[in-house]
């Protein structure tokens, strides 16, 4: 298996604006200390750009914190990382398998059981037969649903719909972990088990992506933090100094 890798060169992502084209943008200087910056495109098309001119190199063993205000850029960040979205300048080269925790419930169908959903999913990540036969028995375990797994997802109260998610999502130790915020999921009992299965998928992983707004999250377990403002990268480096500048304390 080759070494996890990513290489995002240039990267530029910008989301058009329908039925926003009478907005003022006579005054450009960015006063608000969220969003990306909003523009016009050639043809006069309100624009916000989410990302631009993002340049960064991330290699095998690396843990990298993401930080930044409301709309600064870390979720478009993350969907390019995870593949979801097409840099639409530059390049993004992400070596190794992948997988995204965020929004864990995406993809659940409600009418499919428990197990069912469990089928799905892995069908989604990718998963073989032979592969999908060795863990499901492992999922049905680890969410402790009992008889309720062959009941239909959308009869479960939310605890056990997080358990089932939370599960099928944290089954596989990928290469490349992307995350918004530790998952922490159900009732103390649960919440026990789930912290120790995100620390070992966690560990795991040879590159983990984590966007957060809690320093202590990230200082515990980031060895570089990129700050994102305005779609650019303000700082990238280490923790400490990163997290000085941004959390000014
Ligand atoms: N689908 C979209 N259409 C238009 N603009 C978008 C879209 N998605 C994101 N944006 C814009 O791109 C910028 C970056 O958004 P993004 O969601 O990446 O920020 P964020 O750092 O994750 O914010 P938060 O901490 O609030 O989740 C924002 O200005 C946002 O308005």
């Amino acid at each position: 298996m080759n070494k996890a890798s990513i290489e995002l060169k240039n990267v530029e992502v910008v989301f058009p604006v329908y039925n926003a084209s009478t907005l003022s943008l006579k005054n450009r200087v960015l006063s608000a200390v969220t969003g990306g910056k909003i523009d016009r495109a050639y043809d006069g098309a309100i624009i916000v750009k989410g990302l631009q001119d993002i340049n960064i190199k991330i290699d095998q063993g690396e843990r990298i914190g993401l930080v930044g205000h409301n709309g600064a850029g870390k979720t478009t960040l993350l969907r390019i990382l995870s593949g979801i979205y097409q840099p639409t300048q530059g390049s993004a080269n992400i070596n190794g398998d992948c997988v995204s925790l965020i929004n864990i419930g995406l993809g659940i169908d409600p009418e499919a059981t428990g197990r069912e959903n469990i089928l799905l999913r892995a069908v989604m990540m990718g998963m073989t037969p032979a592969q999908i036969k060795k863990i499901s028995h492992e999922i049905v375990e680890f969410t402790g649903l009992g008889q309720f797994i062959d009941l239909p997802f959308r009869t479960y109260s939310t605890g056990m719909q997080l358990r089932l998610a939370f599960a099928v999502s944290t089954a596989v130790k990928p290469q490349i972990l992307i995350m918004d915020e530790w998952l922490s999921t159900g009732d103390e009992e649960f919440r026990e088990r789930a912290d120790q299965r995100m620390t070992e998928v966690v560990s795991s992983a040879e590159i983990l992506i984590l966007a957060s707004h809690s320093k202590d999250l990230l200082l515990s377990n980031c060895t570089r933090l990129i700050w994102l403002e305005h779609g650019k990268i303000r700082m990238d480096g280490d923790p400490a100094e990163v997290a000085a500048n941004y959390f000014g304390h």
